[in-house]
């Protein structure tokens, strides 16, 4: 039985399930769940929270969830009483069993499993600066779902897996930067054969990631005051909203609408530039402590995006500098005991900020997004292996395209896909 609606929010028709646009408007299309009270289920990791995730199926094995615990170290030593950390990555101690080590695995599973019970059978293209494409190749790895990575080159070293059998992805680094990468992947996805993943489109990868709201108000029992996260695209503010307002029709845990605080790694902020009119001048991505967070064409001014996410929740967007996110990381780490991804530092050291500035207060309730960790950890742990590149092509290639297209064909389809 089918469980959602997909409504667009700008004209409020009613769309096709699994349609990116809305022919009307720009918005971006947003589910309806018919169920209006979670109920968690016993269903293994991010299936958990089943009745608000668009899919009518799971892929029982290899998925982990966030999981939400009260900080003791890190929130006294920056003097708070009731900061929530919501922990995506793999530390057994605390139930965190993501493999890949950051909560783009949340966005993974659901849109392969939707895509799989579509009865979709084109080959998936996926750009990523990285975490993404660990993310869709665990999960590809796992269902033998055919997956295009297109990377830029200086993010293979994030191209690591657990799995052995990887032979349903083929992998394409492009010389140039996370931009470029999407752009090319944006042409292959148009041919035939191939479809893409739609990014902050897609109402799998947003629903996937507001588990990590739904996680942290299911355990906590109510709808936080403030809500701290690194963003590149943002996309994951914009989910954080939408399952706040889901969570408040609920009618369990408050009335609350939880305060956005996003953060972007200075000087190479497009969304905190384009929200504070400030102008930030680098070298980008190079000079990044996370180029994940670097996103050229974030979905800022779309109705239902990240304009509106901020509008609707009184958000802000902090600019961290590399030296504020190396101690913040440094902090964290020692005080609660897990290694972090860079990423999630700059919202360590956002939520310092956000203290300066009066922003938040000691008593006031938090969750900490901690987008990825405890990478250091998976590796003393269990056996990892570096996913091989299929194909190097150059961004001004007017022939890499062609190139791409006949690397997939002898990969992929010679194999079946
Ligand atoms: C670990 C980590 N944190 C945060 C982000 C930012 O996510 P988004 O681009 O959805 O805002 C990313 C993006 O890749 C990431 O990998």
């Amino acid at each position: 039985m089918n469980k959602y609606i997909v409504k667009c929010p700008g004209c409020g028709e009613v769309r096709d399930p699994y349609a990116l646009h809305c022919p009307d408007d720009d918005a971006l299309p947003r589910t309806e769940y018919f169920k209006k009270q979670i109920e968690p289920t016993d269903m293994p990791g991010i299936w958990r929270y089943y009745d608000w995730l668009p899919v009518n199926g799971i892929i029982e094995k290899g998925s982990g969830r966030p999981v939400t615990y009260k900080s003791e170290g890190f929130a006294k030593e920056l003097g708070l009483n009731d900061l929530n950390i919501t922990f995506n990555g793999y530390w057994p101690e605390k139930e965190g069993a993501i493999r890949t080590c950051s909560f783009k695995d949340l966005e993974s599973f659901p849109t392969i499993q939707r895509l799989m019970e579509h009865n979709e059978k084109r080959i998936l293209v996926v750009a990523s600066a990285g975490n993404t494409a660990r993310a869709f190749t665990h999960v590809a790895s796992i269902t033998g779902y055919p997956v295009l990575l297109i990377v830029p080159k200086n993010s293979t070293y994030r191209l690591w897996t657990t799995e052995e059998d990887t032979s349903s992805v083929c992998t394409v680094t492009v010389d140039g930067d996370y931009y470029q990468a999407i752009a090319m992947a944006e042409k292959i996805a148009a041919r035939d054969g191939f479809v893409s993943e739609g990014g902050a489109r897609n109402v799998a990868r947003r629903d996937g990631m507001g588990t990590v709201m739904l996680d942290a108000v299911l355990t906590t029992k109510s709808l936080p005051q403030h809500y701290f996260q690194a963003v590149g695209s943002g996309t994951g503010g914009i989910s954080a909203w939408e399952a706040s307002m889901r969570l408040i029709e609920d009618g369990r845990f408050g009335n609350n609408m939880p305060r956005l605080h996003l953060a972007q790694n200075l000087p190479c902020a497009p969304l905190y530039s384009t929200w504070t009119g400030e102008q930030t001048n680098g070298n980008c991505p190079e000079e990044m402590y996370d180029d994940v967070l670097f996103n050229r064409k974030p979905p800022y001014g779309a109705i239902g995006g990240v304009k509106d996410a901020l509008d609707d929740t009184n958000g802000i967007i902090y600019g961290i500098t590399n030296k504020e996110a190396d101690q913040a990381r440094k902090l964290f780490e020692e005080n609660e005991g897990i290694d972090i991804l860079p990423a999630p530092a700059i919202a360590c050291a956002a939520i310092m900020k956000a203290l300066e500035k009066g922003e938040i207060k000691a008593d006031e309730s938090i969750v900490l997004n901690i987008t990825g960790g405890g990478q250091k950890r998976l590796e003393e742990e269990l056996p990892t292996r570096q996913l091989g590149v299929d194909l190097e092509v150059s961004s001004d290639d007017t022939d890499a395209e062609n190139k791409i297209l006949e690397k997939v064909a002898e990969l992929l389809k010679n194999r079946g896909y």
